[in-house]
């Protein structure tokens, strides 16, 4: 059984007295080495979510417990050390001149010795596929190897959990793949919790464990087929499905019967070979 690493308890938040309310009332856990995503529409809080993990912002209301510490001024800088995240735009987080520097930023600011910073460099950029670009400059990375390099300086702090909000976002569909490829290796390895905020499908229904956000509380936190099983529901409070879901729900319709609830290519087509077979 793992045990419980992120507590959110009854969190409200709002970025001013006159702002509505983005979070209310708002309680979900994170469980030790396990990959949950964060969806809900546009607006419904999760970079909000995001920033309160990492202490860029504080709750009104609640508390977030990390690893056993609530979340405050006082613990903001262990915290961040336990939580590492990576944002959207991969320009805006290269801080070093090389590859490098940019690994090393993080550490430097925690004062790990130098021979250390050498090794952990080496092996976090090794762990994302980019050992051969230590003194190369960010202006010759593409979207994708500035992700790589970001992730790569987030791990080298050793950090509990990695948050990824929407850093998929702004590269091309290979890219896309190639990083959460790599991630999930890196999670697996390091044996990290991972939390992905994203609107791609794809990515959802990967992780163990979907939160959904709606109107400021979770709206439901279950397995990606529980979740996408709600597709009427999903709809209404406006998300989409995957399009695998949608095409087996229209060929039920059409009465081939479709036994499963897939949610990629291949469980489709597994489906529907076992149908052939029979006949
Ligand atoms: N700095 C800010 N000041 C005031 N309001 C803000 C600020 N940042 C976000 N908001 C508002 O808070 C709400 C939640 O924003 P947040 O960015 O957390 O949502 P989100 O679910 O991540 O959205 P998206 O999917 O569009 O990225 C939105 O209504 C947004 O307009």
């Amino acid at each position: 059984m793992r045990g419980k690493l992120i507590e959110f308890r009854n969190v409200s938040f709002r970025y001013g007295d006159d702002y509505p309310w983005v979070l209310k009332n708002c309680s979900f856990d994170i469980y030790e080495s396990e990959w949950v995503a964060i969806i809900g529409h546009n607006g419904s809080g999760k970079s909000t979510i995001a920033k309160l993990l990492n202490g860029l912002l504080f709750p009104q209301e609640g508390e977030i417990i990390i690893n056993g510490q609530e979340v405050n001024q006082e613990t903001i800088w262990d915290i961040r050390r336990e939580v590492g995240m990576v944002f959207q735009n991969p320009d805006n987080q290269f801080v070093g001149t090389t590859v490098q520097d940019d690994v090393a930023f993080g550490m430097e600011n925690r004062g790990v010795p130098r021979d250390e910073m050498v090794k952990r460099i080496d092996q976090n950029l090794t762990a994302v596929g980019m050992a051969g670009y230590l003194l190369t400059e960010p202006h010759r990375l593409s979207g994708g190897q500035k992700q790589r390099v970001a992730i790569a300086g987030v791990l080298a702090v050793s950090p509990q959990v990695l948050i990824l909000d929407e850093a998929t976002a702004m590269l091309d569909p290979k890219g896309r793949t190639e990083i959460m490829e790599t991630v999930s290796n890196v999670q697996d390895k390091n044996d990290l919790s991972l939390i992905t905020i994203t609107h791609d499908l794809r990515e959802v229904v990967q992780a163990e464990r979907v939160i959904v956000m709606n109107e400021g509380q979770v709206w439901e936190a279950s397995t990606p087929r529980e979740v996408f099983s709600k597709k009427d529901a999903l709809q209404k409070i406006g998300l989409d499905v995957p399009f695998i879901a949608v095409l087996a729900e229209e060929l039920k319709k059409a009465g081939v019967p479709v036994t499963k609830e897939p949610l990629n290519h291949e469980e489709l087509v597994e489906d529907l070979w076992t149908l052939h077979s029979i006949t």
